[in-house]
């Protein structure tokens, strides 16, 4: 095997970091950077682009250079990115012309409606995207950008051709190609709402719906496909970039989840459900995704997913906003001793509800307090919202008949927290598995790099080193397990009656 290691970029909603990894799958080394969050008017969120741009360059930069300094260079880059944020940049310069506007962004709520009146539309866009007509996807956010009369009137210099669009992965390989390539991967791109995930092409009629032009869209492109080489006078300058693959789906491979049947849960930011169905492609009859997982010469495979908008936010909001707890990990310490919330619910729909609710309106709520409620208790009812929202997720992907899994493979964030991953079992009534690797989105990315270099035959052959690190085994009886649910339904009926 080549000597050299494989670097991983992972931009993410709240940060960027930069990995190197070995090609027996060790991290050897990793650079991260914070990434500000910008809020200009209540359910929009937005980030600079640049700021992503120069994040992207210190991250590499360190990592490369503390690499050199064993005598190690990069055998090749993989990308792997916060989905459906949305980026226009000027062509050739590769300058953003606008904040990118963030996949939790709700500002084209009215636009989706508005669509959303033609039950026939709604119906199209299903069956071509597999996703459902929400402001969480691209095309309404690209749409914004072009013609809304609040946003920066962008259209008429895509018409001239001057513009390009992409998401996260595609922004960036066009920067560090030089503008060499303009590309999107298959995964990242079937969550545009523009792609026809079926020939996984972009869909004339989507395009029309949305009133895109194609001058501005990339190529499509695999996820183990080598898109160009780093330009000169960046950080690990020659290097292919030989993988790119959207953050959730990574995860999945990092996860070693390339078989049907199989199920990660990410928690991070958000938390994202994928449950690998193979070359099937499943409708959901409860509102869940259908989305390309990954694209190889192999050919398409397809996951349903349930996503979820705030998982980690909840923790954040409880250290940030409202001062409960100093550190993310305090969260773990000061509910474990808890018997429970003594009745409190919290429903944490700070932008909206996700799968299956897709109602960009709610708004969270804490209910069930008394003058007896304790701020561990508020705590711990934050926490536990977060794993009702994953049961419901499991309940309704078996509905939709995928299997049920022997087992869930988690990451992410939240995923250190010991208690989280123990309730998680509990309450979802499965064995709960964490790996040994957490970097397991990164991980994705560096092993689809590999694979694009021919490290590795395919992706099956890449996971089949996953290990896991601890497992969770459910011990909570079904009595009590009814009993909590059913308290969580009644506080979501209360924030979805409003
Ligand atoms: N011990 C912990 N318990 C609960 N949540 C945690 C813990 N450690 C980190 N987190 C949460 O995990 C999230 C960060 O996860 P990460 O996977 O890095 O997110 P992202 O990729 O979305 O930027 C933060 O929201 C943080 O609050
Ligand atoms: O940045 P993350 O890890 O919260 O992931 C964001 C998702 O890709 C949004 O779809």
């Amino acid at each position: 095997m080549d000597t050299g290691y494989l670097l991983s970029l992972d931009q993410g909603t709240t940060s960027t970091r930069a990995l190197a990894v070995s090609p027996d799958q060790t991290v050897l080394a990793s650079a991260q950077k914070p990434l500000e969050q910008h809020y200009p008017h209540s359910g929009w969120v937005e980030h600079d682009a640049e700021d992503i741009w120069q994040a992207v360059v210190h991250v590499l930069s360190d990592v490369v250079s503390c690499m050199a300094d064993r005598g190690l260079k990069p055998l090749a880059l993989g990308i792997t990115n916060q989905r459906e944020t949305t980026i226009l940049w000027e062509r050739g310069t590769g300058t953003p012309l606008a904040r990118a506007i963030v996949w939790q962004d709700r500002r084209t709520a009215p636009i989706c409606v508005r669509l959303g009146r033609d039950k026939g539309v709604e119906a199209t866009v299903t069956r071509k995207t597999g996703l459902v007509l929400d402001p969480y996807f691209s095309a309404t956010k690209l749409a914004w950008l072009l013609d809304d009369e609040a946003g920066p009137g962008l259209r008429a210099s895509a018409e001239r051709g001057d513009l390009c669009f992409g998401t996260v992965e595609s922004y960036l390989a066009y920067r560090l190609t030089g503008g060499g390539a303009h590309v999107s991967d298959a995964a990242n791109a079937s969550r545009t709402m523009l792609l026809d995930i079926r020939d996984v092409d972009w869909s004339d009629d989507l395009l029309r719906l949305f009133g895109i032009p194609c001058s501005i869209l990339p190529d499509v492109v695999d996820n183990t496909e080598t898109v160009g080489v780093i330009a000169d006078g960046l950080p690990a300058a020659g290097t292919p970039i030989a993988g790119l693959i959207g953050d959730q789906q990574a995860a999945a491979i990092g996860q070693g989840c390339i078989h049907p049947g199989m199920i990660k849960s990410t928690y991070g930011t958000g938390c994202f459900v994928l449950q690998n169905t193979g070359d099937d492609l499943l409708y959901s009859q409860h509102k869940l995704l259908s989305t390309i997982a990954y694209k190889t010469p192999g050919g398409v495979a397809y996951a349903m997913e349930g996503s979820i908008f705030n998982a980690g936010t909840v923790v954040q909001w409880f250290r940030d906003q409202i001062g409960l707890i100093a550190s993310a990990q305090d969260s773990e310490d000061m509910v474990a001793a808890l018997d429970g919330t003594g009745g409190v619910y919290m429903v944490p729909a700070f932008t909206g509800l996700g799968a299956p609710h897709w109602d960009p309106d709610a708004r969270g709520l804490i209910t069930g307090l008394s003058r007896a409620t304790t701020a561990a208790e508020i705590v711990r009812a934050g926490l536990e919202s977060v794993v009702y929202q994953t049961a419901d997720l499991f309940d309704l992907l078996q509905r939709d008949g995928t299997p049920r899994p022997e087992t869930v493979r988690i990451d992410g964030g939240m995923a250190a927290n010991g208690w989280f991953a123990r309730f998680l079992a509990d309450i979802c009534d499965v064995p709960v598995e964490r790996p040994a690797s957490i970097e397991t989105t990164a991980l994705g990315a560096a092993l689809a790099a590999g694979v694009g270099i021919g490290l590795w035959p395919d992706l099956a052959a890449a996971t089949a080193g996953w290990r896991q690190e601890a497992a969770f085994s459910p011990a909570m009886s079904s009595e009590k397990r009814g009993h909590l649910l059913a308290g969580w339904q009644a506080a979501l009926r209360q924030c979805l009656a409003r």
